[in-house]
């Protein structure tokens, strides 16, 4: 499970993650946090980082399927876990017996959903999801938020934890939207309370807003990128209120190097074509790793802190890239991050793939195994391929 035999890994420094949560429980001192580990933490890595988000001031977490919440339960994670999206009803009492709190946001699913909650003792914790103008998922008409809440107050088997709201554009500076959004949310959390419903969470904020800090009645916010490093937007990369430190890298080693002659040409289609002698180098990630295609012509690799261009087209388990010399088999290439005084960013890359950073992460596929560092030190490597 632990080892892994091909020289490409991706490395998560947990340090910079409690770094990332510190700053923000300085920044925001008032507020909870819930750590959001979707997506295997946006490719982190969703136990490890959940570990150490909670050791370094978190008090929640979220992810968006069930099968995620339960995998940290399974994993001896007993802190409270949100599912931020719709579950199937007849899934309410395996939820409720794991401790594992719920969004609703349609009646008619509370309504088939109570016919499977007897099942269980334990009470089911609910959070109320608003669509303020996100455009997703949530209650918008009055009448149904009326409707669910006296449902919920009505029964014996579950109740309202929390409520919150998405921002569709927390992460641009000038937003209409986002302030439309924060005042719908405010008036329904006064309807809320004219009905007597008080949760004890209420939350907003994704990173974007939390960086930029805004008024309400909030005592909770949901990290995702910004507890990884990164930031929401290049719009909000100027103006961050501290150092968000970016804890994923990616690396690899030189499996093959070469003397191409003028005219030779490298990889499918022969895109490439020598124009003098060159040093070519080969390395063992491709897109089956979730390094996309789309990142050849335009990627660079460091290899002793100098930038590599990658060539030709990149296949499904490597590529290639032009060396500025002569350099030999088993030097380290750093796909993302940081080799003497070069550094790759996250950022750099999600432009070149023409998408944002938070997609990159998350596609760098279970074949790329994950070393994690905390304290200076590895402290495990995590190989899914080998974990049956
Ligand atoms: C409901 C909800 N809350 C909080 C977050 C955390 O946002 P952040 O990573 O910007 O801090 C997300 C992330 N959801 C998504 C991030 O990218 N696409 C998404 O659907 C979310 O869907």
């Amino acid at each position: 499970r632990n080892h892994f035999y091909r020289d490409t890994w991706a490395e998560i420094n947990l340090d910079k993650i409690s770094s990332n949560i510190k700053s923000f429980k300085k920044h925001l001192p008032d507020q909870k946090i819930m750590a959001v580990v979707k997506a295997n933490g946006y490719g982190h890595g969703a136990y490890q980082t959940a570990v150490e988000a909670l050791e370094s001031g978190a008090e929640l977490l979220a992810v968006a399927m069930l099968d995620e919440a339960l995998a940290l339960r399974k994993q001896g994670i007993s802190a409270p876990i949100l599912v931020m999206n719709r579950i199937r009803p007849e899934y309410v009492s395996l939820a409720a017996e794991n401790e594992i709190s719920i969004t609703i946001f349609q009646k008619d699913w509370l309504i088939e959903a109570s016919k499977f909650l007897k099942e269980t003792d334990k009470v089911l914790n609910i959070h109320l999801k608003l669509d303020t103008g996100m455009g997703r998922v949530g209650i918008t008409e009055e009448e149904e938020l009326h409707d669910v809440s006296l449902l919920i107050q009505n029964s014996s088997a579950c109740e309202i934890e929390g409520v919150f709201t998405h921002f569709a554009t927390a992460d641009e500076w000038e937003s209409e939207l986002f302030e439309t959004q924060r005042k719908r949310f405010i008036n329904q959390l006064d309807l809320l309370k004219k009905w007597g419903i008080t949760p004890k969470y209420v939350h907003s904020a994704n990173s974007a807003a939390a960086l930029r800090k805004f008024e309400g009645p909030f005592n909770l916010v949901r990290l995702g990128i910004s507890m990884y490093g990164l930031s929401p937007s290049s719009e909000m990369k100027e103006k961050l209120p501290f150092t968000l430190e970016e804890a994923f890298s990616l690396h690899s080693q030189l499996i093959h190097v070469k003397k191409l002659m003028p005219g030779d040409t490298v990889s499918y289609g022969a895109t490439y074509r020598a124009k003098e002698e060159e040093w070519i180098g080969t390395l063992p990630i491709g897109y089956a790793d979730g390094w996309q295609r789309r990142l050849s012509p335009g990627a660079d690799v460091l290899i002793r802190g100098e930038r590599a261009p990658i060539i030709g087209r990149i296949c499904m388990d490597q590529c290639m890239v032009k060396l500025p010399y002569k350099m030999d088999v088993g030097e380290k290439a750093t796909l993302i991050g940081k080799q003497n005084d070069e550094t790759i960013e996250m950022d750099e890359i999600a432009s070149l793939a023409k998408t944002i950073n938070y997609e990159i992460p998350c596609l760098i596929s279970s074949r790329v195994p994950r070393v994690f560092v905390k304290k200076g030190r590895i402290s495990e490597n995590m190989n899914v391929i080998l974990n049956f």
